[in-house]
């Protein structure tokens, strides 16, 4: 089907600048108003071709440290087999089009490992368009959505990168815009925080949970690329079940606004916390201040948006 012998994507992380929840569905997710804003930290997924009898899509799958050590214990945590998001995807991919030549991935991470920055969200985007590329199976922009938004309710955005309003929950997207770049610093944890278990914190503490609604005092700061605004409208609503299951954030968060960060929040369902800054600079010193909280086990800085999936 293809003579290509390697393809590798790289993808970002996302940050979400507003995540208003709505109460439980049915079907046990919540309606959201997520506005995702893709930062410059990449996570690179690799596909290769495999000599082995075994078909219909991975084989192997391996994952290394991308962040220059930082990660290394993230990483660590990693699953290396079918469980993995990215293996899922590739799978998913071999059996809707019938693709049959096995592969290996590798992964690159500078993304954080379960800290609210959709990283296995991203493995799994860069992996439908690394094996969608090397199995010439030639989806097109939707295909891949459609795909992406079964495999998990963060997988369709780091497509699109940018920024982007996501409804539903969260997998349907409408691009925004964001008219100035804007300069963050990142506080990661050791461990990680399960999303279903910031989600069901959120409904103990919010049985009276409404519809989400959107932001417009936010959508026009990003519009006007006027930082200090977009700063002031961030908004959060599962920061306080991450700060119940983990106190010690409130911590890290002080750190960062006694620094002078724009704003300061819970990145997604967490732990990272994530703060605004005014320049690259301070950016740089918010990053330090931060590292010295009892939790930050590790602060990067990053800025945004950024594009989507890239073949590189
Ligand atoms: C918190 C966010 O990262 C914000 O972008 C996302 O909403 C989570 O997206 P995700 O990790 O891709 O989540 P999924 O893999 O789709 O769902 C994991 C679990 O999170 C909860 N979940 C997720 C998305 C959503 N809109 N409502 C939910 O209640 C559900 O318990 C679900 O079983
Ligand atoms: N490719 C992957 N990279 C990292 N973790 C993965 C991957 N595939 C599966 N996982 C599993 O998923 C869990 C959540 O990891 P992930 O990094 O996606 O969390 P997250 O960034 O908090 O996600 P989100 O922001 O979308 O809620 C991890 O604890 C890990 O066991």
């Amino acid at each position: 089907m293809t003579t290509t012998t390697a393809v590798t994507v790289r993808v970002p992380a996302k940050v979400n600048l507003q995540l208003a929840v709505g109460p439980a569905r049915e079907d046990g997710y919540h309606d959201l108003v997520n506005v995702f804003h893709a930062v410059a930290l990449f996570d690179e997924v690799t596909v290769t071709g495999a000599r082995t009898r075994a078909t219909g899509g991975p084989v192997e799958l391996t994952a290394e440290d991308a962040s220059g050590g930082g990660l290394a214990s993230h990483v660590a945590r990693v699953p290396l087999d079918s469980t993995n998001l990215a293996w899922r995807a590739a799978e998913l991919l071999a059996r809707e089009t019938g693709a049959r030549e096995p592969v290996r991935l590798h992964l690159r991470k500078a993304i954080p490992v379960a800290g609210g920055m959709a990283g296995g969200s991203a493995d799994a985007a860069a992996a439908l368009v690394a094996c969608d590329a090397f199995w010439g199976t030639g989806l097109d922009r939707d295909g891949l959505l459609e795909l992406a938004a079964r495999l998990g309710s963060d997988v369709a955005f780091p497509l699109l990168g940018g920024t982007a309003v996501g409804t539903g929950r969260g997998e349907v997207l409408a691009p925004a815009r964001c008219a100035a770049r804007l300069h963050w610093a990142f506080a990661l944890s050791e461990g990680g925080l399960p999303t279903p278990g910031v989600f069901a914190a959120y409904d103990r503490l919010r049985p009276d949970a409404r519809e989400p609604q959107g932001d417009s005092a936010l959508m026009a700061a990003l519009a006007e690329g006027d930082a200090p605004a977009v700063g002031a409208a961030l908004s959060n609503d599962l920061q306080p079940a991450a700060l119940e299951l983990r106190p010690v954030l409130a911590e890290t968060l002080q750190a960062g606004r006694a620094a002078g960060a724009l704003g300061a929040f819970v990145s997604g369902s967490g732990p990272t916390c994530a703060f605004l800054a005014a320049s690259a600079e301070h950016a740089e010193r918010v990053a330090a201040a931060v590292r010295t909280a009892p939790d930050c086990a590790y602060a990067v800085t990053a800025y945004g948006d950024v594009p989507g999936t890239t073949i590189l």
